[in-house]
């Protein structure tokens, strides 16, 4: 049998934190080595050994576990929204040292979702376009960080500069429309999570995969 990958999870004790220990630990490509929060930050250097970082934080927690993955040598899959320009700078230079892949949303409806809106926008290049998204009470960014990336791919297909309408509510898994409207007719497209183990599952299955890879900088739909 190959020897299990030995995982950080970053995060641990958050909603998507939780789920991915749980499926972790049921999982015999992978093993949990490591895990950090808040309470850990400013002590990641004394973390035992990992082959691959999950990152599920915060836009501070990524910037802590990036460095830590440099300065390791090691990979680093990370699905923390609401980080900046400079911050995604900071990744594409990361590539350059160390395996790294973030995306907006681990789970397959959402990639080929991401598809099919490329695909409508070539042609409604005169309709307007809105994305909506809605999600739980707890969630701090806004827009969301798929909304933002379908509505980039989006605008790259038809020209459009995309409306961002975002809904906070309940306990709402996420869920994101991309709207195109015309004169006399629309069309909806509709991705809802109705579990976080989705989007857990994907982000453990990039991590396998990534923890076979070169240095790079790789997108969750070019290993699908
Ligand atoms: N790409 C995707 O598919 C998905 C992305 N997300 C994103 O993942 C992130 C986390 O979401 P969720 O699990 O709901 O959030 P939670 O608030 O439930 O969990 C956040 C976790 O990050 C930890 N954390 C916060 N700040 C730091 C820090 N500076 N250093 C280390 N750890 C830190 C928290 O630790 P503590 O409790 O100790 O403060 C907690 O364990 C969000 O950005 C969210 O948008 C969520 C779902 C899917
Ligand atoms: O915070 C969440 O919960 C989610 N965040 C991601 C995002 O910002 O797009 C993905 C998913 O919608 C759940």
């Amino acid at each position: 049998m190959e020897t299990p990958v030995r995982l950080l999870i970053h995060g641990a004790s958050g909603r998507m934190g939780q789920a991915l220990m749980r499926l972790a630990q049921n999982d015999a490509r992978l093993r949990v080595s490591a895990q950090s929060g808040s309470r850990e930050s400013d002590r990641l250097r004394d973390l035992p050994e990992f082959d691959v970082a999950i990152d599920f934080s915060s836009p501070e927690g990524f910037d802590a576990v990036l460095a830590l993955c440099l300065e390791r040598g090691k990979s680093l899959v990370s699905g923390t929204t609401g980080l900046s320009a400079g911050q995604f700078a900071a990744l594409e230079a990361a590539g350059a040292r160390i395996p790294v892949l973030w995306a907006s949303n681990f789970s397959l409806g959402v990639a080929v979702l991401d598809r099919l809106v490329g695909q409508a926008g070539q042609w409604l290049k005169d309709w307007q376009l809105d994305i909506l998204e809605s999600h739980h009470i707890h969630k701090k960014d806004a827009p969301s960080g798929t909304a933002l990336s379908l509505g980039r791919t989006a605008e790259a297909a038809s020209g459009k500069a995309p409306v961002y309408h975002s809904l906070r509510g309940g306990d709402i898994v996420g869920e994101h429309t991309v709207q195109f409207t015309g004169m006399g007719e629309r069309i909806e497209l509709t991705h809802r999570a109705t579990n976080r183990d989705i989007f857990a599952q994907g982000a453990l299955f990039a991590a396998v995969r990534l923890s076979a890879k070169m240095n790079g900088h790789y997108r969750f739909d070019d290993l699908l």
